[in-house]
């Protein structure tokens, strides 16, 4: 039964949109969402809290398998992401955590123990997921794959923007480092590396608006999702 749920995988590198169009497109169709990014980055930031290295994989599995962690809608209907009792909402969208959850994330079986837990946000009506693998291995039978991406300068320029939003001071130089970094190293590890799933649509937004993206994953979806 399970099976018969539709999903829209859209995976892609840091900062080409997913995330914002992924909502865009669950909210239109009223279909559920999966961060998978946000579960790698909530560990990241579990391996701080306990003062685990990343030098060793066996510490992190059981980490990973039991991890404490709750997406929750705040009363004010704001997403919540709740790690051992602790909001850490904020705490998870840095650049350090990001260039963080994608060491931890380049570990075999570290991947494997989150399995489980990225599949079980597959609800009916249908699922919305985005990440590096949702297309490659996670959701293998989604009937609509997207690989969304854009220049490493866009991604970088959109970051900070979105910083300079939130009133962070940060260098686009760096920015641009970690980009580079964190592609670099998502694309060449040995499981699951961010390349485009077979019979994915390869969309690149540099030059496109949010809503011109939107509008190209829902026509491109029209007629597989039943
Ligand atoms: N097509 C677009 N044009 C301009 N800005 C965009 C576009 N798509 C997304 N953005 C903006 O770029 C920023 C990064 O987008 P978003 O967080 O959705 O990327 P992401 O791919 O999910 O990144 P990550 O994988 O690091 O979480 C946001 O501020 C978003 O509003
Ligand atoms: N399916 C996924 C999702 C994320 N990752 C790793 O986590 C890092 C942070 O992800 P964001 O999407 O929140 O930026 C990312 O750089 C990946 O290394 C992953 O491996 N698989």
């Amino acid at each position: 039964m399970q099976e018969s749920i539709p999903v829209i995988a859209i995976d892609g590198p840091s900062g080409a949109g997913k995330g914002t169009v992924a909502r865009l497109v669950a909210e239109q169709l009223g279909w559920h969402l999966l961060d998978s990014g946000a579960i790698y980055r909530v560990l990241a930031v579990a391996t701080q809290h306990h003062q685990v290295s990343l030098d060793d994989e066996e510490p992190l599995i059981p980490m990973a398998a039991h991890l404490d962690v709750q997406f929750k809608i705040s009363s004010q209907g704001e997403s919540k992401v709740i790690l051992e009792g602790e909001d850490v909402t904020h705490t998870i969208r840095t650049e350090e955590i990001g260039i963080l959850a994608s060491k931890v994330a380049a570990f075999p079986r570290v991947r494997e123990a989150l399995l489980r837990r990225q599949r079980a946000f597959k609800v009916s009506p249908g699922l919305v997921a985005d990440g590096r693998d949702m297309g490659t291995v996670v959701f293998t039978s989604a009937p609509v794959k997207i690989f969304l991406t854009a220049s490493a300068e866009e991604r970088a320029q959109r970051r900070f923007n979105q910083l300079k939003e939130k009133g962070l001071d940060v260098k686009i130089g760096r920015l641009l480092d970690d980009i580079r970094q964190r592609d670099e190293r998502d694309s060449n590890r040995k499981v699951a590396p961010l390349v485009p799933a077979e019979g994915a649509l390869t969309i690149d937004s540099t030059d496109l608006s949010i809503e011109e993206v939107v509008n190209k994953i829902l026509s491109f979806s029209d007629g597989k999702l039943t």
